[in-house]
């Protein structure tokens, strides 16, 4: 009796796990085959789609995530599929699929962001959207961004950046949260133009950057925690800037800046844009200006500091100097086209220090096209760019099944252009580890250089960061010389990729009779 009652006992035990996995395994399996037969007879692209629910997310957190996506790319080839952070994803390592996915075919996939950090930011601004409220907004932030209207805030930019250098003098600053306060003064510069009250600056700064902390934590409304309190603080910001709307209305102001041009807007039946539309606007634009300048300028740094020959010619390339220049470029730059003859003839090529003389050593304030006339600074940046690509891809989500290439990318799926593996392919960009700014003396293939992205959704803000970036190059070069302080080739993720720590420097003001006037005849 004992015994067959025993039997039952163990057999049920070991029964119902058994049952259990075969079922998860059925559900896996058949889930599997289903996507792969459900798509008009094409296959999905090769890859992994690794373990059930977590697919390939530790792998991909678990490394350097640009090491991932290159070892699949040439494991399965320029298309692939993974699983990532809980939703089936495509990857298209091509300028071609990138062109496909941002431009020809951009009605088929639709911009994705995780919800919290769309509540965080606010629903309304740009990039969740497509269509015709995008293409409204859009017209009138990239109306505010264009060179036309950028050139007149070359002062004010110039004015915060030598009040930042001077404050940095003798100190050590970590770069990258020094470059954070700059991007962020230029980006409510161009917001809000110049008269913004000091007051209202900084009650604006102390709550953007509380959302800042929290937006990239744990979403939770756990009181205390920095999610919550991010989300306390954006809230007040959408209370200051009905305040500021409300005043400028009042006083009937009819400012030029970003914020001036979203207020007088009408649509086709002659309606304004309400106070959220505007908040959520405002406070996209300062998210998408901030963090991706200050990464980029943090990496100038860096890649100047340690290319001492370059930071020289950068500094004095002047008129009928080939042969200095040759003397000094050559030791290590590889002297390619532009440091020779060719590209230091001419009044254009004349940099830093020729453009720092000629406004009487800093005297007189840049000129807007003082700024179109630097040429390697521009390539530097360029280059910096293309090396960093901090925006290593993006996000879009396919609104149909949509064929590429004899594959499908199934409705629903995440589909991720890979910027950063068209940047670093030694099939577009010979010796692609290499630091080499002469590169971009021709101009790259169409779609191998994305570092604004594409499209519909590309960087309206391009022309604003790489003239803030100049204006800080010009005024650092030529009137400092900064040390870089501890490591200096680990790389983190803040979220996009940074020198470890932020890249700690020491600053220091050169006086005029010290090394820089003139290059070093080696
Ligand atoms: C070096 C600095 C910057 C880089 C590398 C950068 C990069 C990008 C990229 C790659 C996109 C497209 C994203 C996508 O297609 O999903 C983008 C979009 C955007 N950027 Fe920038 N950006 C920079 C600076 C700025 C600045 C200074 C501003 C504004 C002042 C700005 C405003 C925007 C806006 C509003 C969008 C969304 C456009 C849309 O959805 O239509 N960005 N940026």
């Amino acid at each position: 009796m004992q015994m067959s009652h025993a039997l039952p006992h163990g057999f049920l035990f070991l029964l119902f796990p058994l049952l259990f996995i075969s079922f998860l395994w059925f559900i896996l399996v058949w889930r599997c085959k289903r996507t792969d037969r459900t798509h008009a007879g094409l296959p999905l692209p090769p890859g992994s789609m690794g373990w059930p629910c977590v697919g390939e997310t530790l792998q991909l957190y678990s490394q350097d995530p640009n090491i991932f996506f290159a070892s699949k790319q040439k494991r399965y080839g320029e298309i692939f599929k993974t699983h990532l952070l809980g939703c089936p994803c495509v990857m298209l390592a091509s300028p071609e699929a990138a062109r496909f996915v941002l431009v020809t075919q951009s009605h088929l996939f639709k911009p994705t962001y995780p919800r919290s950090k769309e509540q965080m930011i606010g629903p309304r601004a740009l990039f969740f959207h497509q269509g015709d409220y995008h293409a409204r907004l859009r017209k009138l932030v990239q109306g505010s961004l264009l060179p036309e209207a950028i050139r007149g805030l070359i002062p004010d930019i110039e004015a915060t950046v030598i009040s930042m250098l001077d404050s940095w003098n003798g100190s050590l600053v970590t770069t990258f949260h020094a470059m954070k306060r700059l991007s962020f003064d230029v980006g409510i510069i161009t917001i809000f133009g110049r008269q913004m009250e000091a007051r209202c600056k900084e009650e604006l700064k102390r709550n953007y950057i509380a959302v800042d902390k929290g937006y990239n934590s744990f979403p939770t409304r756990l009181p205390g925690t920095p999610y919550s309190k991010a989300v306390a603080a954006r809230k007040r910001l959408s209370e200051i800037l009905s305040r500021i709307m409300k005043e400028r209305r009042e006083k009937g102001s009819e400012e030029k800046d970003l914020l001036g041009c979203f207020i007088s807007a009408t649509d086709e039946k002659g309606e304004h844009l309400s106070d959220d539309q505007i908040a959520d606007n405002v406070i996209g634009v300062l998210f998408a200006a901030q963090d991706t300048t200050a990464s980029v300028l943090t990496w100038v740094l860096k890649y100047l500091h340690d290319n001492p020959k370059l930071l020289e010619v950068v500094k004095v390339l002047f008129l009928g100097a080939s042969s200095v220049l040759r003397n000094s470029c050559l030791v290590d730059l590889r002297c390619r086209p532009c440091f020779d003859d060719n590209d230091c003839n001419g009044p254009s090529q004349a940099e830093q220090m020729a453009i720092y003389e000629a406004n009487g050593c800093g005297d007189r304030p840049l000129s807007w096209s003082q700024t179109r006339s630097m040429p390697l600074t521009h390539r530097v940046i360029l280059e910096t760019l293309r090396m960093a690509s901090i925006i290593s891809f993006t996000f879009r989500e396919a609104v149909a099944d949509v064929e590429y290439k004899g594959y499908v990318i199934p409705k629903g799926w995440k589909v991720m252009p890979l910027f950063r593996n068209i940047h670093h392919s030694p099939e577009f960009f010979q010796d692609p580890k290499n630091f080499d700014p002469s590169r971009f003396m021709t101009s790259p293939k169409p779609n191998t250089f994305l570092p604004f992205g594409n499209g519909v959704h590309a960087c309206p803000g391009n022309e604003l960061a790489k003239l803030e970036m100049l204006i800080l190059v010009h005024h650092l070069v030529t009137k400092y010389r900064w040390e870089i302080v501890g490591t200096q080739d680990e790389i983190e993720y803040a979220p996009f990729p940074v020198p470890k720590r932020g890249l700690p420097a020491k600053f220091s003001r050169i006086s005029s009779s010290d090394d820089l006037q003139r290059p070093k005849q080696s």
